[in-house]
């Protein structure tokens, strides 16, 4: 069994910002978590990855609640890629991700050649080992991305939660990076905004709206002209001969 919510609900200062969601990934597979802005998607995040409690239903994790887990046992087997990642703290890229690598050390360090295996692999993965000794502060936006995905990559995890991971990347990382995820042998949940990345790459997608869960299913399924016109309020076409594809059309000035 893996990660899953079962009708979690979060009350987040008066507003019910996730109501009544379950979430039972197949795995291996990747679901891309769709919804306007505002629709609960980073905050259904939140509550996977266990930075919150959900204020009522359950989260769990191999069949036990994940609020009785300790962080460090959560992050062996979950690993988060948040939006705005930041530090202060002049570090380079191997520091960063490196830091995927505490969740699996013992109290007597742990394994180093296991570690510097792991960061080399994720390096590599998101073609960054030539910026390796590069400082944080001196890459790009959707460079800082890939570091914050190769550090999520080097904790080995089971399951992935990545939170508008494509956002900051330009057209090749965005296919190279949803490429990677996909293939990975491990869980991927994503919330994501370009319906037609969702189309390419997600095995099945849910559609939020206003905390609340609108549609499930391939994108196939979900993606019709009706639902986007509905959530989205965008007319579309939705071309499915070769691959799904979704056009979107102006929207009519008053
Ligand atoms: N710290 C907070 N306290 C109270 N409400 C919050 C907080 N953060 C977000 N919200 C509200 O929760 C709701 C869901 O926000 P959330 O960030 O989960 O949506 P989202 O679908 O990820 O949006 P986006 O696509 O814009 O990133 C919104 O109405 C937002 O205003």
């Amino acid at each position: 069994m893996t990660l899953h919510a079962d009708r979690v609900t979060w009350n987040r200062s008066g507003n019910l910002v996730v109501d009544g969601v379950s979430v039972h990934p197949v795995q291996g597979e990747t679901i891309g978590l769709l919804g306007p802005n505002g629709s609960g998607k980073s905050s259904l995040i939140r509550l996977l990855a266990g930075f919150a409690k959900p204020t009522s239903g359950d989260v769990g994790l191999d069949g036990q609640d994940l609020s009785t887990l300790r962080r460090r046992d959560i992050a062996r087997a979950v690993a988060v890629v948040s939006q705005h990642a930041d530090t202060d703290v002049d570090v380079s890229v191997a520091e960063v991700v490196r830091l995927g690598r505490i969740p699996h050390r013992g109290a007597f360090g742990g394994d180093r050649t296991a570690d510097d295996r792991a960061v080399a692999a994720a390096l590599e993965h998101t073609g960054l080992t030539d910026k390796t000794d590069r400082l944080w502060h001196q890459l790009s936006g959707g460079e800082r991305q890939r570091v914050q995905i190769a550090r999520a990559l080097a904790q080995e995890p089971r399951e992935l939660l990545l939170d508008e991971p494509t956002n900051h990347l330009d057209t090749h990382h965005q296919l190279e990076l949803m490429t990677l995820v996909t293939r990975l042998p491990i869980t991927s949940i994503v919330a994501i905004h370009d319906l037609n990345l969702a189309a390419m790459f997600c095995d099945r997608v849910m559609v939020m709206r206003q905390g609340r869960l609108v549609a499930a299913g391939t994108p196939r399924e979900v993606l019709t002209p009706e639902l986007i016109a509905d959530v989205y309020r965008v007319r579309a076409e939705v071309r499915g001969d070769d691959g799904l594809t979704i056009r979107f059309l102006p929207i009519d000035a008053d």
